[in-house]
Formats: C-alpha cells, structure tokens, sequence
C-alpha cells in the first residue's frame, strides 16, 4: 500500500485492508480445500510422503487464520500468507510435484504477491524466490531436491514467469496511480462540497450538518453549545461605494479574522451573502457572547484597506444558547432576532446586551 497522506486515503486504506482480509480468508479456505484433495490423490497414488507434507501445509495455513482470528493483526496475515505460500511453491519446486509439475504452481505467486504486497516488498520477494528457484534448478543433488527438469523447461519456466512478474509489476504500478488520483479528485470535490470558495470557511450546508450533530451530541450527553449569528454592517454600501471586488476582500479579510478568534473545536461558516454563523461547542452564552464581542472589538479596530482607500467595517451578532431554545430551528430564529435586534439598536454592536457591555466599550461580561 502506498502511504497515506489525508483521512481521506487513510479511510480508503482501511477499507483496502479489510478487503485484502476477507480475501485471504477466504483463499486460505480454498487452499485448504485443494490441498486436502491433492494431498488425498498423492495418497492414492501411493506418494504417502508428497501426502503428508501437502497436508502439513494445511497446518500452517489453519494456524495463521486462527492467529488472525485472535489478534485482527492484518499485516501478520498478510506476512504469515506470503511466507506460508512461498515455501509450498519451493517445496513444490523442489519435488517437482505429480508428475513434475510443481514448478507449474508457481505463476500463482506474482499476482497474489503483487495484491498483498506494495511494489518494492513484492519485487523484493519475488526476486528471493527466483533466486530458490535458480538454486534448486541448478543443484538437484542438494538436500530435499528430488526434482530434475530439462534445460528446455528451466528456460521456459524463468521465461514465461519473468514475463508474467513484468506484466503483474505495471498492471499493479498502474492501478495504484490510477486509485491515487481517483482519491485526491474524489477528496478535491469532497472539500469543495463543504467549503465557501471565496472564504474558504465551511459552507451553509456543511454548517447544517454539524449543527445537526451538534445538537443530537447535545440530546445524548447535555453537552451545550451556543451559536453566533454574524451579519456585516452596511455591507451593501462597501459594494456600492468601492466596488463588489472590495466587499469579497472584506468577505475574505473578515474570514481570516474569525479564525484568530474561535478555538480549533468551533466552526465558523459563511451562512449567506455577508452572513456568517459560528458554532461553539461546549460553550456558555456568556462565553459565546464574549468571544463575539471580542470579535466585533477586532473588527471595528482592524484596518480594513482596498487600493489604498480605508474601508468602515463593523459587525453585528446575535447570539444564542441551545439551554434557551427547544430545538435546532429555534435556536437559528432566537439568534436571528437577537441580530435583528443588535441592527436596530445601531449596529456594531452583540445581542442579547449584557451588563458590562452597555458600561463599558472593553467589557468583561458578568454571568
Ligand atoms: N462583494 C460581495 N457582496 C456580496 C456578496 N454576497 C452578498 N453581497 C452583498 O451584500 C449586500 C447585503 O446588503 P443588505 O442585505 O442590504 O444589507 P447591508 O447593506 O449589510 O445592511 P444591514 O445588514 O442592514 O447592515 C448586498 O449588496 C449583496 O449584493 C459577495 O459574495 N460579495
């Protein structure tokens, strides 16, 4: 597998893994099934030794399903397969099987150990196994070597195989590139989905959605969490006055200072047009009304500049808690009044009011 690189390919590799899984279980299942017969025809055919050494494999095979059965440790199935499979092949090379044709089990391997393996580990293994090959093809005289084969199979044997890890190495190169680049498109279009272009904060919908997980949060636990609904004061003249290319640098330059404010557990969204809606986990009406108005306090004193000419921004917001309202669209109407509210008392200003902020300009809010 290649390494992952966003949550996206690191989801798409698990589901790979587990697939991989399902896979070897069930081949491991099949390759009990075709050494059970094998092995019963060698015993038939009176190779009692071919027999039980076809059998013992099955041993083996059993004893790294039951492993993976206990542990779920997928990357010692993998390994324990590749292994288990690599030595029957040998061992089937080595005794040349029924009728001298074990080798023949071998062109098995490269694909299986393409699909399992990634690229460099497969060639690796591969390269390993001919090296045996070459060994028991060229020394028949060694220790459990009982095979001989003609020159003429040896070189069709490493021809045909050669061709066959060749073809296995650029199908599996080009399925990989392919299922890489479908991921990246696939998770460009899936951020694309939920994000404002223009910001680049999360976008109406995507907002609906964690509202709506928010709130079941809330339903299950208590956990609360408050909303501040955001509007730019007057938006409509900063267009009309200094151009619509104006109002987007103040759409964008308003998002980056929303950012500064809100913790990495908040979401901020462009709810609409000069809109915006930040949702606050685990937050108080007061905590929440503290960060909009530390916010509005940034905005009225930041320098808001297009081509030079100063432009006069400020923000209204109103703000909510979900302990005061019944439900999600409830909460979403008592912020939008609150910032109905917040306009009709002047703008640049948050509601609800509390004490320290009608006192004073820099307040520290009392509960
Ligand atoms: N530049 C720019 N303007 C936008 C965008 N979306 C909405 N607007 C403008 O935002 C303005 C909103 O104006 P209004 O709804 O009248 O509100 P306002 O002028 O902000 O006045 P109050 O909300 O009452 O303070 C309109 O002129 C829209 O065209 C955008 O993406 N870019």
């Amino acid at each position: 597998m290649p390494h992952p690189t966003s949550s996206g390919q690191l989801a798409a590799g698990e589901r790979e893994d587990a697939q991989v899984s399902r896979l070897l279980t069930w081949l491991s299942a099949t390759a009990i099934g075709f050494l059970i017969g094998i092995g019963a025809k060698a015993w038939f055919a009176g190779h009692s030794t071919h027999a039980w050494v076809l059998w013992s494999f099955i041993g083996l095979i059993a004893l790294n399903m039951l492993y993976f059965a206990s542990t779920g440790n997928r990357a010692l199935q993998k390994a324990g397969m590749i292994v288990i499979v690599g030595l029957l092949f040998t061992y089937l090379i080595a005794s040349g099987g029924e009728s001298n044709t074990g080798p023949l089990w071998f062109y098995v391997f490269p694909p299986l150990l393409f699909y399992l393996t990634d690229l460099k580990t497969g060639t690796a293994v591969l390269l390993f196994c001919y090296l045996v090959a070459v060994v028991v093809f060229q020394f028949p005289g060694l220790p459990l070597v009982s095979a001989e084969y003609s020159m003429d199979f040896k070189i069709r044997f490493f021809a045909a195989l050669t061709f066959e890890s060749i073809f296995c190495f650029v199908l599996e190169a080009s399925r990989l590139k392919a299922r890489n680049e479908l991921l990246t498109l696939a998770e460009t279009h899936e951020h694309a989905a939920r994000t404002d272009e223009l910001t680049g904060l999360a976008n109406r919908r995507e907002m609906q959605n964690r509202l709506a997980m928010e709130f079941s949060r809330y339903q299950r636990s208590g956990h609360h969490f408050s909303i501040a609904l955001i509007d730019l004061d007057l938006f409509k003249q900063i267009n009309d006055q200094f151009g619509h290319d104006a109002g987007d640098d103040v759409l964008r330059e308003f998002a980056g200072l929303i950012r500064t404010v809100i913790r990495q557990a908040d979401v901020a969204a462009r709810w609409g047009g000069e809109e915006f809606l930040v949702l606050l986990p685990d937050t108080s009406l007061l905590q929440a009304l503290t960060l909009a108005e530390r916010l509005r306090s940034d905005v009225s004193r930041h320098a808001f500049r297009f081509r030079d000419q100063a432009l006069p921004v400020t923000i209204s917001a109103g703000v909510c808690s979900i302990a005061k309202a019944r439900s999600l669209d409830d909460l979403l109407k008592q912020a939008d009044l609150h910032l109905y509210n917040a306009k009709e008392s002047g703008r640049n200003r948050i509601a609800p009011r509390v004490r320290s902020q009608e006192t004073d300009s820099s307040p520290s809010p009392s509960p």
